[in-house]
């Protein structure tokens, strides 16, 4: 059984969607965010704010590459800028790994976002103006990493259940 990755956009749903599909199939859920704050003993915000994001990116690099090296079958939610630091993109295309992209349009994010941006340190101070212009671009710049995932799932007008469904049908 190869490992589940998921990723994608803050706030596509990696998270959500993964505790989902691991109730649905019962295969274990990590999310690395998570596996990175109980290594390291502190919160994201607090890494980025005291360690900068740079020793946030050489973490989550080694957290992600010791994921990958576990035996079992697990599904591993990812953070959203994982697959565009290191060479975490060329790992999301090996064979003992099905990768899967979230794909939300901008609305979808900024509707998703501007509700939930706390915990985000890159867009926890922007107002809804200011984050739809910032995920414009980076969401740009961060497409070709995305898009190096083996599979793409577009989430747009979706629910958790549906999304669920259809990475099931990806997966089978
Ligand atoms: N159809 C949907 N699919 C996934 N998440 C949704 C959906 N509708 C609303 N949400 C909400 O959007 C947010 C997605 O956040 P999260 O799962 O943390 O994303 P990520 O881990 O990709 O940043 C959650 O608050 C979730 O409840
Ligand atoms: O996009 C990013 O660079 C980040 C996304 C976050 O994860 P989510 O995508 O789960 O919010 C978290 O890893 C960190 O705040 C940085
Ligand atoms: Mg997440």
């Amino acid at each position: 059984m190869k490992k589940i990755i998921l990723l994608g956009y803050m706030g596509c749903g990696k998270s959500t969607i993964a505790k989902e599909l691991s109730n649905k199939i019962g295969i274990p859920f990590i999310d690395l965010d998570e596996f990175i704050e109980k290594k390291v003993k502190m919160a994201i915000k607090t890494i980025f704010a005291e360690k900068g994001e740079i020793h946030f990116r050489k973490v989550e690099h080694e957290c992600f590459v010791e994921l990958l090296n576990y035996k079992e079958p697990i599904i591993i939610g990812l953070g959203g800028g994982t697959p565009c630091y290191a060479n975490n993109h060329e790992l999301l295309k090996r064979d003992d790994v099905q990768s899967i992209y979230l794909k939300a349009s901008i609305e979808t994010l900024v509707g998703r976002l501007s509700l939930n941006k706390s915990n985000r340190p890159l867009i926890a101070n922007k107002n809804d103006v200011e984050m739809k212009e910032f995920i414009a671009t980076h969401l740009f710049e961060r497409s070709y990493y995305y898009n190096q995932a083996q599979h793409t799932v577009v989430v747009d007008q979706r629910t958790i259940a549906q999304t669920v469904e259809d990475i099931l049908a990806i997966l089978a």
